[in-house]
């Protein structure tokens, strides 16, 4: 709702009341639309100020609002009454002025913004446009390019910037509606057609055509499928080129196309699964809001090869004093200098000062005696961890946090080689750890909710997306991608080539194919995994056998490429071809092809025909399928975890929600009819064996998603 008052003898002031953002629900657009009418109407006041409570100006529309029947009155006519007013309104922006947020102040004749306040249009990040004249106004407030940039990326912008583009008039580190009602009270009386934006004529941008021909070709190749910044491209065109209310028709039908997109509930669910996943859960029973946080005041990163620099950099970022320790000299030189340029560059994009006092190196595993979390993240082999876990047992202060960054092994293993067990989790980071989002906090059997709990608090702090996960081989996300892996391999004996695997999937969204992000990664890496569980063979058998590992089937595909020294990009040759090794733009390799076709003949394969379809129902659905099992096992506590992994951390199409929300739009009978298909003709792949939970879940009607919890609870219970 909102609230009036009369402050300073003659404005009125309007608070908007719907914590925690003040979002525009239908109680706070009916509360404006009766405060603004009853402060114009009031002869003793000259102007009116427009706040929100709790230092919030307003996050927009209320988004748990778009799945039911909208009510109360409609955003644009109650901003048009404010533009329209006959005295002047002043929006008093602190903390964030986002979505219908920005297009209420844009609605006001002036706007002051606290210096730590952000605005922005980001409707573009829940596949959406602003709607509320927001693409009509602000490219005639700052122009056309400006405009664009915000609308079609979402980003929100510091007030600094939102001054100097001209979004706001005025910005102040004091009370911000102490200030907003002074300027107020200074604009009484003062004509206010110039300062109605939606008469203003937008700025001519010259050669339009030409201008919006190119932005909407750099659009549609980032946004790789995603149809709402296409729509917002449109949205903004009508502006340049329409009047206002033309354009605010336009706006009305583009966001018509959008509204119930398939899309934009993906990007919604998105939104809420990112804050979902904060409020974690334990098979035990722990959760989030009863197990307390430990301080941590002082980290220490242990080896500092390149995952290592990265956490460090994450750790010092937040402002902690990190101990950075690396027995080896040499190495430990070049990572100071390495961190360093990490930092330096992260606070230059921050505007802000490196925190290069915050890390102290050493190394000796001694100098970590006094921190309260250690991240341990040498060479990944498990005696080396092993003994680093036992050197810090020894070393640490009682209650000392041990964390591992260890991508695939056992976390309770390291754990039982300390004296409390309960102080061990895992925090795997993904590369560069600095960079990206994702942390999976692992927790294992004896890890304590209190040692999860704090592990999550750091990750919020570094600004990852942190998600709790059972300890099991591959966690969540790398548990999930062996099947995916294997299923391309497979699709490539079968008569598939990596481009048409890679196009199949890159169209489909990801950033990049299988083959792609494997020749970045580097093929020795799985390669060293698979001979570390014993699936490599020497030698080059041939026939069905050779390809039957352990009882189930197997590709060497990738073994053989790697007996060839074809290592990826480092290499220079992987699935594809480079200019010379480190150099990023793949080029098909007929070579590959010649070597695909050879491997095909010598073990008795014919290739056939493989359509994109077939790509992604293997690939996906083998993926989708290894979620049901984590679901089944416990390991993830409901579909959001996953999708944010997914989404976060393996390039998942944010505009599809992720794999467990996708199996929901496509629909869990068809997903389990079509692997129940491929596993007729591949009996031999038991990844592609449906997970009883699927079945269960189909036979129990395939509830929607935000249903899976308590359908999975139940569904155990008959167990
Ligand atoms: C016509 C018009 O053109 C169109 C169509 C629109 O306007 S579309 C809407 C456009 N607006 C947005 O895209 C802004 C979305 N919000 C944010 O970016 C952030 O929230 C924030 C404002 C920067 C605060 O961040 P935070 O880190 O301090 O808190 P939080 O944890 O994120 O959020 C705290 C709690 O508030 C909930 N919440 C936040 N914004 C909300 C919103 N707009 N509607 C409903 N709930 C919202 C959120 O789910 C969480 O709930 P819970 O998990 O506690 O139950």
């Amino acid at each position: 709702m909102a609230e009036y008052n009369r402050v300073s003898e003659c404005v009125g002031l309007i608070t908007l009341r719907n914590p925690p953002v003040n979002a525009l629900s239908a109680a706070v657009r009916q509360g404006i639309v009766d405060t603004v009418q009853r402060a114009l109407s009031d002869p003793n006041v000259k102007s009116v100020v427009i706040c929100g409570q709790n230092g919030i100006f307003c996050g927009g529309a209320d988004i748990k609002e778009f799945g039911s029947n909208m009510t109360g009155p409609p955003l644009i006519p109650m901003i048009h009454a404010i533009e329209s007013a006959n005295k002047p309104v002043v929006a008093a922006i602190e903390g964030s002025a986002l979505g219908g947020g920005l297009e209420l102040a844009l609605g006001c004749h002036y706007r002051i913004a606290h210096s730590k306040a952000r605005l922005g249009l980001p409707e573009v990040s829940l596949g959406l446009l602003p709607a509320a004249g927001g693409s009509q106004l602000l490219p005639r407030l700052i122009g056309v390019p400006a405009a664009l940039n915000l609308i079609t990326t979402g980003r929100h912008v510091t007030a600094a910037e939102a001054l100097q583009l001209g979004i706001v008039d005025q910005v102040t580190d004091h009370n911000t509606v102490d200030a907003a009602v002074k300027f107020a009270l200074s604009v009484a009386g003062r004509s206010l057609d110039p300062r109605r934006i939606s008469t203003h004529p937008c700025p001519q941008q010259p050669d339009l055509d030409a201008f919006f021909e190119e932005v909407m070709q750099k659009v549609r190749q980032s946004a790789r499928g995603a149809i709402a910044p296409i729509a917002c491209v449109q949205a903004v065109r009508a502006a340049a080129t329409l009047p206002y209310a033309q354009g605010m028709e336009r706006e009305r039908e583009l966001m018509a196309t959008l509204f119930t997109s398939g899309q934009a509930r993906a990007l919604q669910y998105c939104f809420f699964a990112e804050r979902a996943v904060g409020r974690w859960r334990m098979p035990s029973g722990a959760r989030w809001d009863t197990s307390k946080p430990r301080p941590v005041h002082k980290a220490a990163v242990i080896g500092l090869g390149t995952m290592g620099r990265g956490i460090t950099v994450a750790l010092a970022q937040t402002g902690l004093s990190v101990i950075a320790v690396e027995t080896q000299e040499k190495q430990l030189m070049e990572a100071k200098q390495a961190i360093s340029a990490m930092l330096e560059r992260g606070a230059k994009r921050r505007g802000v000062a490196p925190a290069l006092d915050g890390v102290i190196y050493s190394q000796n595993i001694q100098a970590v005696a006094d921190v309260d979390l250690v991240i341990e993240a040498v060479f990944e082999d498990i005696a080396l961890k092993t003994k680093v876990f036992q050197q810090l047992s020894a070393v640490c202060k009682p209650g000392t946090l041990l964390c591992t960054n260890t991508s695939a092994l056992d976390v309770d293993q390291l754990a039982s080689e300390t004296p409390n067990p309960e102080l061990v989790v895992g925090m795997h980071f993904f590369a560069p750890a600095h960079v990206m989002k994702l942390l999976e906090v692992v927790y294992g059997p004896r890890s304590s909710p209190q040692a999860v709990a704090t592990a999550m608090q750091l990750g919020k702090k570094m600004g990852k997306a942190s998600v709790a996960v059972g300890n099991c081989r591959g966690f969540v996300g790398n548990r999930m991608l062996k099947p995916y892996i294997e299923e391309a391999f497979f699709l490539l004996e079968e008569g598939a080539t990596p481009e048409l695997v890679d196009q199949a999937l890159e169209e489909f969204g990801f950033p990049m194919g299988v083959f792609r992000m494997s020749d970045l990664s580097g093929l020795d890496v799985g390669w060293r995994v698979r001979k570390g569980d014993g699936l490599v063979e020497p030698g080059t058998a041939s026939g069905r056998s050779a390809r039957i590992r352990q009882g189930r089937r197997y590709s060497p595909l990738g073994d053989l490429l790697c007996e060839e020294g074809r290592f990826g990009q480092k290499t220079g040759r992987g699935w594809y071809q480079y200019d010379k090794p480190g150099s990023r733009v793949a080029r098909s390799d007929p070579w590959l092809h010649s070597f695909l076709g050879a491997y095909r003949a010598q073990h008795g394969l014919v290739a056939r025909r493989i359509d994109h379809q077939e790509v992604l129902e293997r690939c996906l659905y083998a993926l989708i399928n290894e979620g049901f099992h984590i679901l089944d096992d416990g390991i993830a506590a409901g579909p959001e975890d996953i999708d944010v992994i997914y989404v976060s951390g393996y390039g998942w199409p944010r505009h599809r929600g992720g794999p467990m929300f996708y199996a929901n739009m496509v629909g869990l009978a068809k997903v389990l009819e079509r692997l129940e298909h491929y596993q007729q003709l591949h009996p031999e792949v038991p990844h592609l064996q449906p997970s009883s939970l699927l079945r269960r879940l189909v036979a129990s009607g395939s509830p929607p998603i935000h249903k899976w919890g308590e359908a999975i609870k139940k569904l155990h219970s008959q167990l």
